[in-house]
């Protein structure tokens, strides 16, 4: 089994990918939906925010108040540190379990979409394909606004809380350009699933060379047996 790490920028287009690969067949992980798992009332993450953001960041049903939160990291790089901290470990942890069921389900491989990947090296080392769904900042921008209803400041300020979008895109194996329609988008992901069912990179290369040589082994020994008798 191979990993396949899908990624990007707040808005460049990754749910819209990730969920064209699941009509096409591709189990996928999404870490946002994980990391909202994560952090449900009376977890360990849960305790830890309370601890350090203050009862002030629940809603009156005990949740985490989401809006609120993000309105406090994405304007404060400090807190958006002590956040990860508490968060990371948990949504790998989580993940790793989903990767697990995937596995023992035999699937070939599995797709992380994944907004934070390249920021966390240990990550993108698990990775055999990387693909970014980059858009041009200001459609971007503008998608951004839009979706989640904020200021061009608020919007900006949650761009730059990430890597840079041109940078990603020189990082990755795979490029899907979602600049233009949805239909453009759909064309290039169908391009990308018929190369990751053509990848044969889940074949580890050294359980290949063993068989081989056992393999070639196992016939001279036979042929020495049969010119002998
Ligand atoms: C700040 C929170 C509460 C905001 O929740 P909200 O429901 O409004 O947004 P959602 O979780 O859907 O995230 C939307 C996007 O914001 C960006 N984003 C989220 N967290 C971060 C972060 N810590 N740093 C940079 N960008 C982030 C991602 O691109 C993500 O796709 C939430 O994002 C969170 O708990 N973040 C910390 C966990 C994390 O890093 N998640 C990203 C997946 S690894
Ligand atoms: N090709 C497209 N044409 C028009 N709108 C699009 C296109 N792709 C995505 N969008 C819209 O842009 C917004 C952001 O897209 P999407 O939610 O897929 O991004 P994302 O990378 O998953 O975002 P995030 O990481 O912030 O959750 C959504 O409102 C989506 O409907």
């Amino acid at each position: 089994m191979f990993l396949v790490g899908l990624t990007g920028g707040i808005a460049s287009g990754k749910s819209t990918v990730s969920s064209q690969l699941r009509e096409l067949g591709c189990p996928v992980i999404d870490a946002d939906v994980v990391a909202r798992k994560v952090v449900e009332p009376r977890t360990r993450a849960y305790q830890l925010i309370v601890q350090n953001f203050g009862q002030e960041v629940l809603l009156e049903n005990g949740e985490i108040d989401r809006q609120k939160l993000g309105h406090i990291i994405f304007s404060n790089p400090e807190k958006r540190r002590v956040l990860n901290s508490i968060t990371h470990p948990e949504i790998h942890r989580a993940m790793f379990h989903h990767i697990l069921y995937y596995f023992i389900r035999g699937y070939r491989y599995v797709v992380l979409d994944v907004p934070l990947l390249f920021e966390t090296r240990r990550l993108t080392q698990l990775m055999k394909h990387t693909v970014v769904v980059y858009c041009d900042p200001g459609t971007q921008l503008a998608r951004l606004m839009q979706r989640d209803s904020l200021s061009q400041g608020e919007a900006e300020q949650r761009v730059a809380a990430q890597m840079p979008l041109s940078e990603k895109r020189g990082l990755a194996r795979h490029v899907i350009e979602n600049s233009g329609s949805r239909e453009d988008t759909h064309r290039q992901v169908l391009r990308l699933h018929a190369a990751l069912d053509r990848s044969m990179e889940y074949l580890p290369v050294r359980v290949i060379a063993v068989a081989t040589v056992a393999g070639l082994a196992g016939l001279f020994l036979y042929t020495l047996k049969l010119l002998a008798s």
